[in-house]
């Protein structure tokens, strides 16, 4: 399970490093850079092989101390998966053993989604489920419904990521995360969005993604920037 209670029992915003190809090299940067948790973005690594993903993890794990996210992002949410759903799912369960969270989409197929999360907690890791919006940002009361949706469906953490086209849309993401009485993660992409990669954990959210050689998402921020501005900042 991947910790986001602090060592003071405090809530703590983990800072998230998504790698993808030189994932090993750069989650050791990552780590030097300031990265609480390693995000693995198998959908962007070239024809990924189960056990060099396994041992991959391992070494990453073992030489950066950092837990680490597994995450094979379907095509709908922005991912780069181009093989079967049934591929993409089986990926996952080859290196749930080794990993602390699984990242799936709340848009996968509902059935494989509960299956997904049973393999997920069975193999004690933390159940991220997350919604991905390029296009824009529901209404709060939307969002709010997928956040319940995340729940029911039986994450520990719900992430949305939302494209603000406005400073209202950031704002109402805001305070749904102010709101939320349980573990979110929340994300405004793209330029209107991308001071909340700093302040969103000011408002609870409970992790916050970066990168370290090439963004993974518009808006990211590098690593060092990020702890660092939110050093300053919060
Ligand atoms: O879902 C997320 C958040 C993200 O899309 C971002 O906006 O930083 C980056 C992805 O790698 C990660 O899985």
């Amino acid at each position: 399970m991947i910790s986001i209670i602090g060592p003071d029992s405090s809530n703590f915003t983990a800072i998230v490093a998504s790698v993808s190809d030189n994932a090993y090299e750069d989650s050791i940067r990552a780590k030097d850079m300031g990265a609480d948790i390693i995000e693995l973005r198998i959908d962007l690594i070239e024809d990924p092989i189960p056990d060099d993903l396994i041992e991959l993890i391992r070494s990453i794990k073992l030489d950066t101390g950092l837990q680490c996210i597994a995450t094979n992002r379907i095509h709908i949410d922005g991912g780069k998966w181009n093989s079967s759903e049934h591929k993409r799912i089986e990926l996952l369960e080859n290196v749930a053993p080794y990993v602390d969270a699984i990242d799936i989409e709340l848009s996968t197929d509902k059935t494989v989604l509960s299956n997904a999360i049973e393999m997920t907690k069975d193999n004690n890791c933390t159940a991220i489920i997350s919604y991905h919006n390029f296009s824009s940002t529901p209404d709060t009361a939307r969002i709010e419904e997928i956040i319940d949706s995340a729940f029911s469906r039986g994450a520990d953490i719900a992430k949305i990521a939302v494209t603000p086209v406005s400073k209202r849309d950031v704002l109402d993401l805001l305070q749904v995360t102010l709101n939320s009485q349980k573990p979110v993660c929340t994300i405004s992409m793209g330029k209107i969005g991308k001071h909340t990669r700093v302040i969103a954990p000011f408002y609870g959210s409970v992790m916050t993604y970066g990168y370290v050689g090439t963004p993974t998402a518009p808006g990211q921020m590098r690593i060092d920037e990020l702890r660092s501005t939110m050093e300053l900042i919060l």
